[in-house]
């Protein structure tokens, strides 16, 4: 973030974007199109988000084509965010921790998404491997979609939102590292300002991954009302805002140059 500023790109090869960019749904057009964005913009953005969904749906062929996504960009100096979203019981959590947080895995990651409902206390493994391997984890918070709240703002015995439990466990998790730890969270860029109205702290002492800037409707001068304070350690993440601008590579980058002109305007980075 301080070398390259803050903006993370998606991969998400949703089938209507592999149509305008005149490929095949299929792996070898899932494979085409991967490598152009890594191509294009793995040297310059700090974060390449790809989403496992668009990927798996191809079965073993579009998982192969994931790993060489995900060394490549790597590679080329951004880091990797898999966007897995995972979360299951502890032993099973353990399995996706190898799976994406163990260096010695074909689709190591510098971190994953994972989903804290089945319990904070499930992500342990999570946790763990990360801390093992340098790499973190970004648990869902407040998420960009406008389902997410009756899950997220439920209030527990203890008074707090959902949300802010698992924000409080972060904040845990980045105690004491300068300046900010590997345990994010997932705070929708969408949101607007309903997270100062509830008195949401955001200083968890991690970076904040903020999906919603393009394709959901927020902006990135949206991004100060939505995070206060805690801009400056937002991560915001846009998939089709960028990848609309394909195949052509040139503007590929300036589409994401112009994001993060704008961000960094922002955010002051
Ligand atoms: O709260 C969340 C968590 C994750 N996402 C993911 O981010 C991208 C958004 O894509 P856009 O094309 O920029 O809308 C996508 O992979 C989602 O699964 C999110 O949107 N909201």
């Amino acid at each position: 973030m301080d070398t390259r500023g803050p903006l993370c790109v998606g991969i998400d090869p949703h089938a209507s974007l592999l149509q305008a960019w005149g490929l095949d749904d299929d792996p070898a057009g899932l494979e085409r199109f991967a490598r152009t964005v890594v191509d294009a913009l793995a040297d310059r953005v700090a974060v390449l988000k790809p989403q496992s969904a668009f990927f798996e749906r191809f079965g073993s062929r579009g998982i192969a084509v994931l790993e060489r996504a995900v060394a490549d960009a790597r590679a080329a100096g951004a880091l990797v965010l898999m966007d897995a979203k995972r979360g299951d019981i502890g032993s099973t959590m353990a399995a996706y921790a190898a799976a994406y947080l163990d260096p010695s895995s074909p689709l190591f990651s510098d971190a994953v998404t994972v989903s804290p409902y089945l319990g904070y206390g499930s992500l342990r493994p999570a946790v763990e491997a990360a801390r093992a391997s340098g790499s973190g984890i970004f648990a869902l918070a407040l998420t960009s979609n406008p389902e997410g709240a009756e899950v997220q703002r439920a209030v527990g015995a203890d008074g707090r939102t959902v949300a802010e439990t698992v924000l409080a466990h972060l904040k845990a998790e980045n105690a004491g590292e300068e300046p900010l730890g590997s345990f994010g969270a997932v705070v929708g860029a969408t949101l607007g300002g309903t997270i100062a109205e509830a008195g949401i702290d955001l200083e968890t002492g991690g970076p904040l991954l903020a999906p919603g800037v393009g394709a959901q409707g927020a902006t990135p001068a949206d991004l100060p009302k939505v995070f206060g304070p805690s801009v400056a350690n937002v991560v915001p993440s846009v998939s089709r805002g960028v990848l609309r601008h394909g195949p052509n590579a040139a503007a590929l980058r300036a589409a994401a140059g112009r994001l993060a002109g704008e961000i960094g305007a922002v955010v002051g980075s």
